[in-house]
């Protein structure tokens, strides 16, 4: 969950009279997600997300997330839209954070998700990419190499607290990974956190995709690895490779693969294992004191981290090396 920012009744009241949503019925934080704080605002004209962006999710970036999020809804990508106040601006202000309300998607995120589940968000990962193809603003990724070079100095000094020895690990990794980063790889825009509990299905049916907050311009198969660690290990820790074939199967069906990119992902996907366990460990580390958030674990990160090191080529993850 996450709720950082109290908003009182008076405050909500004067910000929604400025909508055309009728009067406020309800408003309760929501429980899930960590960044910003997410409230369900339900008005006479139905449920809509309040969102009110916190410390990592910096204002100047919020054009290109709402501006991606409008561009994405346009190109028939089921994702929320921003609601404009009766003036024309959805960006807003409220309690001193930047706030915007946004329309609400229906479904429910998948508790136990099954290959059918990686097959649709592999297809709807490959599709935002081609729909953003032509979304003209641009964001570099703060969270790359340089973002968790600048994380692990923040953090090494404590890392051990967390476990004995992880200071050493995370440092030796980012040498590894500084001088074989791909540079060159098919880039565009990518969503960056396609967790499972930013994918909405009714059923084996996928009926959105949400939490837009890290998207950034980087390499398109960063985005599969990404979703390769979220959505292709079981709770006990092992890899599901029938998982991972099919979410790489669902992509290559919309947006075929090249043969640089699939030899790329065993390298990718350490590096987004280092950016979650980084991200993780500062949460963890700098917990904000009376916050109603549950800090991620981060080791199960590192976990996953020490499978992609043992890894011997993309056919472990179920990949032959044709395009
Ligand atoms: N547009 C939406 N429609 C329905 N539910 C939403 C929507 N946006 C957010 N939520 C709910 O709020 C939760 C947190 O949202 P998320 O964007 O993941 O927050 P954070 O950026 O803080 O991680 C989601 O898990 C979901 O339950
Ligand atoms: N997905 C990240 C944390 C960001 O939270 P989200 O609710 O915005 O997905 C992680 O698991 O570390």
């Amino acid at each position: 969950m996450a709720v950082y920012t109290e908003v009182t009744d008076e405050d909500l009241d004067a910000f929604v009279a400025d909508y055309d949503l009728g009067s406020v019925l309800s408003c309760k934080g929501i429980a899930e997600g960590v960044e910003n704080s997410n409230f369900l605002l339900v008005t006479e004209r139905g449920p809509h997300i309040l969102t009110l962006y916190e410390k990592r999710t910096k204002r100047e970036d919020l054009p290109f997330f709402l501006g991606l999020l409008e561009h994405l809804s346009t190109r028939g990508i089921a994702c929320p839209l921003p609601v404009a106040a009766r003036d024309g601006v959805a960006l807003r202000e409220l309690c001193g954070r930047p706030a915007v309300i946004v329309t609400f998607l229906s479904g429910q995120w998948p508790r136990r998700a099954q290959p059918v589940h990686c097959a649709e968000v592999g297809a709807a990962l490959a599709r935002v990419h081609l729909a953003a193809a032509d979304f003209t603003l641009t964001r570099p990724n703060a969270l790359g190499l340089a973002g968790w070079r600048e994380l692990y100095a923040k953090c090494r000094h404590r890392a051990d607290e967390v476990r004995p020895g992880l200071s050493a690990e995370l440092g030796a990794e980012l040498e590894h990974l500084g001088p074989r980063w791909p540079a060159d790889l098919p880039a565009g825009v990518i969503h960056a956190d396609l967790f499972p509990d930013n994918v909405f299905f009714r059923g084996e049916e996928l009926t959105g995709l949400i939490d837009f907050y890290f998207a950034c311009n980087d390499a398109l198969a960063y985005d599969l690895a990404i979703g390769l660690n979220a959505w292709c290990f079981e709770a006990d820790g092992a890899f599901n490779a029938t998982k991972a074939r099919a979410m790489l199967t669902g992509y290559r069906k919309v947006r075929p693969l090249s043969a640089r990119e699939v030899a790329a992902l065993p390298l990718l996907c350490r590096g987004s294992a280092i950016r979650f366990l980084l991200t993780r460990l500062y949460d963890w580390l700098n917990h904000p004191e009376g916050a109603f958030v549950r800090p991620k674990d981060p080791l199960e990160y590192r976990r996953k981290l020490r499978f992609h090191q043992g890894v011997r080529g993309p056919g472990d993850y179920g990949l032959d090396m044709e395009g």
